[in-house]
């Protein structure tokens, strides 16, 4: 019998030099760097040029770069009507993959796929990114969009955009761990998905409008809202056990938990617990944070032997809630990250481009026959 690769898990198709994942052991690199001297010294430009460029960028080169993203803020004028006019209530996954797609119908240079026009692109809509999920956040709730401003980080200006008030500097500085917690997991689903668009040679538009569809999905980047919501069911911490427990009797998923590819702690997790319990503690220890302590024992201790852990989901609601943002935002900054992972990626994918198209193998019928319409029963 053909063997069948369930999900593509551990199949191999591509070399790759900017992210490497040891699942067994809990380890991530970024450029041989491991994700928590990253989120220690890095910032989210920093780490995303890095990405793009295969090294560690120089003084100057980080700072055109952070000038390049800087100059790029603003997003179109038309783009911002069409925020302005969408429905009100939507799935903010559903306006970031419109918002993206409509830029592209704006974008002289959108149908351009030489590297130097990726490239440009990238930065345009690292750049970008922030202001429309900013401008969705704000349009959906009524508000005023908020303008960019220059003087801020990238982390910083994103949380100025969305509340109207300048965030602090460990406010920004949260942020910005965050992003750099996010920004890239290898051939993650959504990435794998922005690769098989372009390799197609489609559009970078096209193929990050597609990896945004691929990030909404609950055992993807929609994970972390869903763990809200499972907080918000469970109440309070001394009925997280017995939730837990029914949930796993009847053999039902929690979210946050299992990882395709860690069956140990996830490291991301493990800084985001830090964060999380930083957090919690400073007014003294909030609900969330206790529920998720309980949920995690509780998972670990009756799963851990087949290895479910907290993934990179797990805790940074918290980390977010504690910030003002509201849930239904916590994918679209998953994205907000991800852009420079999903960037850096196809434009890597590109240089050695292939068609990609695996197969399936047929398990239907052979020898049927065409059976005219008023012929069948
Ligand atoms: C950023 C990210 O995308 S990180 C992942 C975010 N997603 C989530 O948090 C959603 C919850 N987690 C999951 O659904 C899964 O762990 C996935 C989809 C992420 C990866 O899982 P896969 O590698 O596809 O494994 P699969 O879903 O087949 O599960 C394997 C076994 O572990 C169990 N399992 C996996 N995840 C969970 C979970 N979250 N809760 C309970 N059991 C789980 C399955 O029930 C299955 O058990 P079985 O062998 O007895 O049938
Ligand atoms: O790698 C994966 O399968 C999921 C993902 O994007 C991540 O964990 O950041």
């Amino acid at each position: 019998m053909t063997e069948i690769a369930k999900g593509l898990a551990g199949v191999k198709f591509t070399e790759s030099k900017l992210t490497f994942i040891n699942g067994e052991e809990g380890i991530l690199l970024h450029l041989g760097i491991p994700i928590q001297e990253w989120a220690e010294n890095s910032t989210f430009e920093e780490l995303s040029l890095a990405l793009l460029e295969g090294k560690l960028p120089t003084a100057t080169e980080l700072a055109q770069f952070d000038a390049h993203l800087k100059e790029n803020r603003a997003i179109p004028q038309q783009l911002q009507q069409v925020i302005q006019d969408m429905p009100r209530g939507i799935n903010p996954m559903q306006a970031l993959r419109t918002a993206v797609s409509y830029l592209g119908l704006l974008d002289p240079q959108s149908e351009d796929i030489t590297p130097e026009a990726r490239r440009a692109i990238t930065v345009r809509l690292i750049a970008q990114f922030s202001t429309i999920i900013a401008a969705i956040s704000r349009t959906q709730e009524g508000q005023e969009m908020v303008a960019p401003r220059m003087d801020l980080t990238h982390a910083g200006n994103f949380l100025y955009m969305l509340t109207g008030t300048e965030p602090t500097a460990e406010q920004s500085r949260l942020f910005d761990i965050a992003l750099v917690l996010h920004v890239d997991h290898a051939m993650n689903a959504s990435t794998f998905t922005a690769i098989a668009t372009s390799s197609t040679l489609s559009d970078m538009y096209s193929c990050i409008t597609s990896a945004i569809g691929a990030l909404k999905g609950p055992l993807h980047g929609g994970a972390n809202e869903a763990v809200m919501d499972m907080l918000d069911e469970v109440g309070t911490p001394d009925k997280a056990e017995a939730y837990i427990g029914k949930k796993l009797d009847n053999k039902e998923k929690i979210m946050g938990v299992g990882h395709r590819v860690y069956k140990n702690f996830d490291p991301r997790s493990r800084v985001l617990r830090d964060y999380a319990e930083h957090v919690a503690n400073k007014e003294g220890k909030s609900n969330y944070y206790q529920i998720l302590e309980t949920i995690e024992k509780t998972v670990v201790d009756r799963l851990g032997d087949k290895g479910i852990y907290p993934n990179v989901d797990f805790y940074s609601g918290t980390v977010y809630s504690d910030l003002g943002i509201k849930k239904e935002f916590f994918t679209p900054i998953f994205a907000l990250a991800r852009i420079s992972g999903w960037c850096a990626s196809v434009i890597e994918y590109s240089q050695d481009n292939s068609l990609l198209r695996p197969s399936s193998v047929y398990t239907g019928e052979k020898d049927a026959h065409y059976v005219k319409l008023q012929d069948r029963k």
